[in-house]
């Protein structure tokens, strides 16, 4: 499975991701400049964290115009698999692949810290290597993760279960208790409502390798392979 990782001016996880894609897990990966348009060799986009074109406007807003973006596009399209971490969650949204819109914390500071996330759905290609209910532990590192949505909007995602990551409490309650940002209903991570576009706040790839100490994340990464290999069988 052959991954691409955009990277804009200001993307600062673009080699995290690369390492856990081909350092740890050994598929072939390449980065892609943001003025880049074919992108036809690629299985799976990957837009990483960061603070693409330094935040200006709005996090993402400037990024979603640029050529790799168009091309991300069609790639989607297609029913090809795009990951959006963090900054690239909100490139999604911005770029309109994902609805809704990620907007100031609610407590209007930058937080870097861990989450404990609930996996809703462990019976998807973004979350194969999980299981429906499993309690996660990942960084966040945020300005702008406060996910927004209509409620039109809301109870759509909720209705085809596109709500792939939630945050909670460590025991694994869904409050505000355990919702660093005010995310609406939680929601730290959505798909589309055909899957194959997936954007989360939190970092899976800074909790993957074993020498960082957690390794929540590289599930994410492992269950794509495991998809794959069940779509081939
Ligand atoms: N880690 C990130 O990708 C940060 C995203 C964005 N720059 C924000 O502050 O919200």
């Amino acid at each position: 499975m052959k991954f691409g990782v955009i990277v804009f001016p200001g993307s600062n996880c673009d080699r995290d991701v690369v390492w856990v894609t081909q350092g740890l897990l050994h598929q072939p990966t390449r980065m892609i400049w943001h003025e880049d348009t074919d992108i036809s060799d690629i299985d799976v986009i990957v837009i990483p964290g960061g603070f693409s074109y330094g935040d200006y406007l709005r996090c993402g807003a400037i990024a979603r115009f640029s050529p790799a973006m168009r091309a991300t596009a069609e790639h989607a399209k297609q029913g090809k698999l795009v990951l959006g971490i963090c900054n690239g969650f909100q490139v999604l949204t911005e770029a309109g692949l994902l609805p809704g819109a990620l907007v100031r914390n609610a407590g209007l500071n930058f937080i870097c810290d861990r989450a404990s996330l609930k996996v809703e759905r462990g019976n998807t290609r973004w979350t194969a290597a999980y299981t429906t209910g499993e309690i996660i532990d990942l960084p966040i590192a945020h300005g702008e993760g406060n996910y927004y949505a209509d409620a039109d909007t809301l109870a759509e995602l909720e209705e085809h279960e596109q709500v792939l990551f939630r945050y909670c409490t460590e025991a694994g309650k869904i409050s505000d208790a355990g919702n660093p940002n005010g995310s609406l209903n939680n929601i730290a991570g959505i798909c589309n409502r055909q899957g194959n576009v997936l954007g989360m706040m939190p970092h899976p790839e800074r909790a993957s390798d074993p020498m960082l100490g957690e390794t929540d994340g590289v599930k994410l990464f492992q269950g794509l392979l495991m998809a794959t290999v069940a779509a081939v069988l």
